[in-house]
């Protein structure tokens, strides 16, 4: 079978007394973007920092590309890109020498520098701006090269924390692009508390609550997380309630207005067939009919929720 490009193995972290993660296993094998979901103080960044190298963990392994962690920090980090919440960018240095400089930290080779920086500049977008201070650079083009210097030695794997954090709504759509570009060849994990951000952006979904992966499972598996349990439905030609009601799988039928209505129904139901057929039969004349799904928030809430009642 494939290797996976990270393996989390039974990882756990205590600071002093207190568990920040525990218990925490997943596999990533796919190429694109995965969205790292939870609230205040779930163990995002204590997961993220242990992936990265950056901390030590008390239990468990992380292996990126097969190579454990603990056994050769080095290697594995030659595979791993990290921006973290805040850009670690010297800002009297120009783009140029900054990405540079970034590339020799991670072992690129002399000879290959240079083509590291204009290959990491021209995928970031940032080729005209690489003589200019990283200090006279707004805060989209600091957040690109933040994500430049992640990418500069071309790792499999990239990390990224919050990075539209503090940027307007222009530079927000403009750094996602990046992402889902960057995202083409190689797998990022990004850790952000917006979900419209995982909803644009992501392929696939962990959320870490009280310490303890939650959920783990598609964008679509997420969206779904709860099953529809109502409907609505506008009807030109309505009949009463009570009617309505009759119908097998209804549990109950609300009026909107005079013509719309929303019925709640039994889960497992195919319940709109039901609907579509009895208006048929009956001349009800159904014009809309529109699944209610819960909002990303409710699911969040209610994975949240779940991961309070386990502890
Ligand atoms: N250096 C530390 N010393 C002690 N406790 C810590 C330390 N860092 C984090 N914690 C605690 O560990 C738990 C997990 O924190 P972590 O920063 O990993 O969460 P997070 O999901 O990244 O939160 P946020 O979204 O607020 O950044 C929290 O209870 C936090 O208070």
């Amino acid at each position: 079978m494939e290797q996976p490009i990270v393996k989390v193995e039974h990882l756990s972290h205590r600071y002093s007394v207190q568990w920040a993660i525990q218990d925490i296993n997943f596999e990533i094998y796919e190429k694109g973007i995965l969205g790292l979901l939870g609230s205040n103080g779930a163990g995002k960044s204590t997961t993220m920092n242990i992936m990265c190298g950056v901390l030590n963990q008390t239990k468990g392994e992380v292996y990126i590309n097969g190579i454990n962690f603990r056994e050769d920090p080095i290697a594995a980090k030659m595979n791993i890109g990290f921006l973290p919440q805040k850009p670690p960018l010297y800002t009297d240095l120009t783009v140029d020498e900054y990405l540079a400089y970034c590339a020799e930290l991670r072992s690129v080779e002399p000879k290959k520098i240079k083509s590291a920086v204009l290959s990491a500049m021209d995928k970031c977008g940032i080729s005209h701006f690489s003589k200019r201070l990283l200090k006279n650079l707004s805060g989209g083009y600091q957040q690109r090269v933040g994500i430049a210097q992640a990418i500069i030695h071309n790792p499999k794997f990239v990390v990224l924390d919050e990075p539209t954090n503090g940027l307007d709504p222009n530079q927000i759509l403009e750094i996602r692009d990046l992402i889902k570009e960057i995202a083409y060849d190689r797998s990022v994990l990004l850790s952000t508390h917006i979900l419209s951000e995982v909803q644009a952006t992501c392929d696939h979904i962990k959320m870490i609550e009280q310490g303890h992966l939650v959920f783990s499972g598609t964008m679509d598996e997420f969206n779904n997380y709860i099953q529809p349990q109502s409907l609505l439905i506008t009807l030109k030609n309505p009949p009463s309630i009570e009617e309505l009601q009759q119908i097998q799988g209804v549990v109950r039928v609300d009026s909107v207005t005079a013509k719309n209505f929303r019925v709640w129904f039994e889960p497992e139901e195919d319940i709109n067939n039901r609907i579509v057929n009895t208006s048929v039969a009956r001349g009800w004349m159904l014009s809309e009919i529109t699944v209610e799904r819960s909002s990303l928030d409710e699911i969040f809430a209610r994975l949240s929720g779940k991961s309070k009642l386990e502890a």
